[in-house]
């Protein structure tokens, strides 16, 4: 497994070996002990999986605010997306910045999206597959989201087209008009 960091402290693009052979390949997504020798030691407890039929597809900018904050390790499982990730801890450095990869089946790169970050994607292709782990429960009640398109965060989205969007995304308040729930340093 191949770690790299990004621009914003945290945010690691991980890289699974992949061993090849006749049938296709095998990697480990996901292998706690290989983790925690690199630092990372998050106790994952649910798995998301879904689909996005057309390419333009955008989910997000989502988080879960604490208690229920949320650590997630995004990957592709068919198709192509460009995942993202923005620092919404009050008083951090980076506040409002943002990191974005393609992540693809054929590429198998992963995002691993700490707490205190809101994640979003946009699928740049038809029938495109996102699966990620999560450190905390689905909680509803917890549930918030920032405009994908927020000028201040200025995220540059490479897709030009049209996005669809859910009804609650479309609806999303910017990141000047959300409450602070994260503090930087100070954890979730
Ligand atoms: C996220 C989630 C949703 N649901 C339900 C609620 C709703 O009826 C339906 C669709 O939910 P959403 O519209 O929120 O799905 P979606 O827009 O795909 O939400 C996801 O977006 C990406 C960017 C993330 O980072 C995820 O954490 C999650 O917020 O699925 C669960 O049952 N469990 C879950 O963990």
């Amino acid at each position: 497994m191949r770690v790299e960091k990004t621009a914003l402290e945290g945010v690691l693009l991980l890289e699974p070996r992949r061993f090849g052979d006749v049938r296709g390949f095998f990697s480990e997504s996901w292998n706690a002990r290989v983790m925690a020798e690199n630092g990372i030691e998050i106790a994952f407890v649910q798995d998301n999986h879904s689909l996005s039929a057309k390419a333009g597809t955008v989910r997000g900018l989502h988080y879960q605010a604490p208690p229920h904050a949320q650590a997630k390790l995004v990957r592709c499982g068919r198709g192509r997306l460009y995942d993202v990730a923005v620092d919404i801890r009050d008083g951090s450095p980076t506040f409002g910045h943002w990191v974005g990869y393609e992540l693809s089946f054929e590429n198998g790169l992963q995002l691993l999206v700490p707490e205190g970050f809101a994640h979003g994607f946009v699928t740049l292709e038809e029938d495109t597959e996102i699966v990620y782990k999560c450190s905390d429960f689905y909680a509803p009640e917890s549930d918030r989201g920032i405009r994908w398109d927020d000028p201040e965060i200025g995220i540059d989205w490479p897709w030009t087209g049209e996005a669809l969007l859910s009804d609650k995304d479309a609806a999303a308040p910017a990141l000047g008009e959300v409450e602070r729930v994260f503090s930087y340093g100070g954890g979730a």
